[in-house]
């Protein structure tokens, strides 16, 4: 990748005899949004802290936007927004109030600090709250004024520590689209840290899966499904209105087709599992073979899928900081 904004060189770090980050390498380019999940203690936040420049890498180096956090550290944070997973404000201060203050604590003059402070507030959605008090924000207005926090200062990296945490629904899903929009619009770079999964699947355009203090896998998320699941991407499932008879003289025309892998019938249900969307040929066979279809189910592998398919073979659940066994280690580095 040319000029990486985030650019991880055997990023290590030792807690005593403890690696909490083993040799990691990473890189993630402009108006990337990669998503960091893995276990608690994999080494996520570790990884985070180097990388701001909070604490030191025990060797390797974190370059950011080409610039050593550990060397210079008060640079990096220029041009890096951090929000933590809990965000704080003065509680006796306005929205507005507060905003403004960290904008200037930035060292944005004070008329400038107040015009970016009321767009940035109208571009979170939170217009008509600028003068209310932070002791009455939820906790989603609260996230939404920590994103204004860390964009007052217009970074060119955000890095988000489970950013929607306690917000409802569709708070995360308008959190989410908000920084998708601003990472197409402005091009701003996003590293997210989150449990969360489908969220991740959503909004990322490349994930990571982070365990031992190691990345383990890497990719976008139809490189990793049809790297794990090689044999069934996609799964159709066809309700047909009648049984099928057993044995079903068109079986191994269905078997045959374009892209499929496997196939189970069972009564009036039959499913195929293929290495691409082929629902509508699918569809069509069942058709022109004048059989009646009252359902069809189309199962795309996600993140859920992957994530726990990667932990059933390599992890159990209490060995967050072990090393995996490793079979698909390494499988999906680029
Ligand atoms: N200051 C420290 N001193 C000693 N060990 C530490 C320190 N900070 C973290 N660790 C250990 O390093 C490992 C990685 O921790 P880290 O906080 O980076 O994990 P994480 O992936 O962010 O977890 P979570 O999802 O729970 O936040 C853990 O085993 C943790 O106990």
């Amino acid at each position: 990748m040319e000029n990486p904004v985030i650019d991880l060189k055997g990023l290590t770090k030792c807690y005593g005899s403890l690696k909490a980050v083993d040799n990691l390498n990473l890189t993630i380019g402009k108006g990337e949004i990669f998503g960091l999940l893995g276990p608690n203690g994999a080494g996520k936040t570790t990884s985070i802290l180097m990388m701001l420049g909070l604490t030191e890498p025990t060797s390797g180096k974190a370059l950011i936007c080409g610039v050593d956090a550990t060397t210079h550290p008060i640079a990096v944070k220029r041009k890096v927004g951090y929000m933590p997973d809990s965000v704080g404000f003065y509680d006796s201060m306005t929205a507005l109030e507060n905003l403004v203050y960290t904008g200037k604590l930035n060292g944005i003059p004070d008329h400038e600090a107040n015009t970016r402070a009321l767009d940035l507030m109208n571009a979170i959605g939170l217009g008509a709250a600028i003068h209310k008090r932070t002791s009455v924000f939820s906790r989603g207005m609260k996230q939404r004024l920590g994103l204004a926090e860390v964009l007052i200062k217009r970074p060119e990296v955000i890095i988000l520590d489970e950013p929607t945490l306690g917000i409802d629904p569709a708070g995360v899903r308008e959190f989410l689209a908000l920084i998708r929009q601003l990472s197409r619009d402005q091009g701003l770079t996003v590293l997210l840290s989150s449990h969360h999964l489908h969220q991740v699947q959503q909004v990322c355009d490349r994930v990571g899966i982070f365990a031992g203090g190691k990345m383990q896998l890497e990719g976008n998320i139809s490189q990793l499904s049809q790297s794990l699941f090689a044999h069934e991407t996609y799964s159709v499932t066809i309700t047909l209105k009648d049984p099928l008879q057993s044995p079903w003289q068109h079986e191994a025309e269905l078997r045959e087709m374009k892209d499929v892998t496997q196939l189970d019938m069972a009564e009036t249900l039959v499913t195929v599992a293929c290495l691409s969307d082929i629902t509508p040929d699918i569809v069509r066979f069942f058709v022109k073979k004048g059989l009646d279809i009252t359902g069809v189910q189309k199962k795309e592998i996600g993140l859920d899928e992957i994530y726990q398919k990667y932990f059933e073979n390599n992890l159990t659940e209490d060995s967050t900081n072990e090393k995996p066994r490793g079979i698909f280690h390494g499988y999906f580095k680029k």
